[in-house]
């Protein structure tokens, strides 16, 4: 199993190219199985969460062709198998959303319960309900949702929670049905709007996406279209963070800032210099960062996705920052690895509360999911000597060339099998 070993110290500087978002990625593919024509994607990052997905749609009679480094062409006419057998899935929670594409189009679909990071009890209830309400019988059995109908109805369905992949669900559900849904409490992620663009491009009728309420009048067919994916504005603000803890100076490209109000006031908090460019972001932070409190929400509030690696520079920052999260019961997983390295954090039900250390000591810890993976690289990157990182495929689901950027930057940081 490969491992990722860091020798601290370094400070980072330059300039990095970020990827396309996984979390728009995902569901943009998931979009092909809606028309019988081509799809054309580009900003496609290279991850395994991304070929996961590709088998699961070839698997389903999508065909897949590569268009250069970061082009896909994804030709639905051969959807036959609207099936997402347990064997699929159970590495990857998007994969859920086929379900609402496979109801609309195939009229059946047949989708194990997801797997993916272990953060939480993630149930799809939210995305079973509003399938009902629009008219399709769903059951579970054995692992499996099975739903059927023979056309969706549209519908008014407002979900208890704020749901990012439900909301992904149902609005592409509710593109082939008949008349109008309204999805009330929608995600306003950027993610969900990236999706609702391609969805338009390909002849759906969707407003709203962006608010909380998304209105979608169901059309006969969608046909082809070429979209390009927006950039994974988590990726960028976890390169931000390991160039802010390092107290660098970087240049990140081929991004946007536009996402990413409450990452980059944080940061400023924090003490760090940001310059907003129109696709490039800078940050030059000082010696020692200040520690920062934060709070994590659905968007435009501060990401789930960024409270590891926050977490990670608060343990050198200088101070006491309270963090809290409220989306997953159980997304401290990696505090008990931060502290192996020195780090002095008090967990309080959903509040961590973090002292800042002089200094962090490296050591071998274990990545147990995504972000926790980048919050333990950010702090080898501080910590005096090596630090060893195990499990590290929770990191290549969503982070393309991890080393490679990171060593362009300056970073001692290396794979090891
Ligand atoms: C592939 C993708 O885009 N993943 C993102 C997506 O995950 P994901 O879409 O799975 O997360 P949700 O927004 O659905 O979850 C938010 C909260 O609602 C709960 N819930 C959700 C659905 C449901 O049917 N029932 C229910 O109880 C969840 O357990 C969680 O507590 O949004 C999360 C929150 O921004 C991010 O951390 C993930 O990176
Ligand atoms: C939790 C994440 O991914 P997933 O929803 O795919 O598990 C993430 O992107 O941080």
């Amino acid at each position: 199993m490969d491992k990722l070993l860091i020798q601290g110290g370094s400070v980072l500087s330059g300039e990095v190219a970020m990827s396309g978002a996984k979390n728009a990625a995902l569901p943009i593919l998931c979009a092909s199985l809606l028309s019988a024509d081509p799809l054309e994607l580009v900003n496609v990052p290279q991850l395994n969460d991304i070929s996961t997905m590709l088998r699961l749609l070839g698997d389903m009679g999508v065909g897949v062709a590569n268009d250069g480094a970061d082009g896909l062409t994804l030709d639905g006419r051969g959807l036959n198998n609207p099936v997402a057998s347990y064997e699929m899935v159970k590495t990857m929670r998007a994969s859920i959303l086929v379900l609402g594409p496979l109801v609309a189009r195939c009229g059946e679909a047949r989708v194990s319960l997801p797997g993916g990071c272990a953060i939480g009890a993630r149930p799809v209830d939210q995305h079973i309900k509003g399938l009902q309400a629009m008219g399709a019988e769903v059951t579970v059995e054995q692992g499996y949702v099975h739903a059927k109908a023979s056309r969706l109805k549209g519908a008014r369905i407002c979900t208890d929670m704020v749901t990012v992949t439900g909301t992904e669900n149902l609005m592409m559900a509710a593109c082939l049905a008949e008349g109008e849904t309204i999805i009330e409490n929608a995600a306003r992620e950027p993610e969900v709007v990236d999706l609702a663009n391609c969805l338009i491009s390909m002849g759906a009728r969707i407003s709203g996406a962006g608010t909380d309420i998304i209105r979608i009048q169901g059309v006969e067919k969608l046909h082809g279209a070429r979209h390009s994916i927006m950039p994974d504005r988590i990726e960028t603000g976890t390169y931000l963070c390991a160039a802010a803890v390092t107290g660098g100076n970087v240049r990140l490209t081929r991004t946007s800032a536009a996402y990413l109000d409450s990452v980059v006031d944080k940061l400023m908090d924090a003490g760090c210099d940001v310059v907003v460019e129109r696709d490039a972001i800078r940050l030059s932070a000082p010696p020692r960062l200040k520690a920062v409190s934060l709070r994590t929400a659905p968007y435009p509030a501060f990401p789930t996705d960024m409270q590891a690696q926050f977490m990670a520079i608060n343990c050198v920052a200088d101070g006491v920052a309270t963090i809290r999260e409220t989306i997953f019961e159980n997304r401290f997983m990696h505090v008990s690895e931060l502290m192996r390295l020195g780090a002095n954090i008090q967990i309080e039900g959903n509040n961590a509360i973090v002292r800042g250390a002089d200094k962090l000591e490296g050591a071998t810890v274990m990545a147990t999911d995504l972000r926790a993976s980048a919050s333990l690289i950010i702090a080898g990157l501080v910590a005096r000597g090596e630090t060893l990182i195990d499990r590290i495929y929770h990191l290549d689901r969503g982070y393309e060339r991890i080393e490679e950027k990171l060593a362009s930057l300056g970073a001692s940081v290396r794979r090891v099998r």
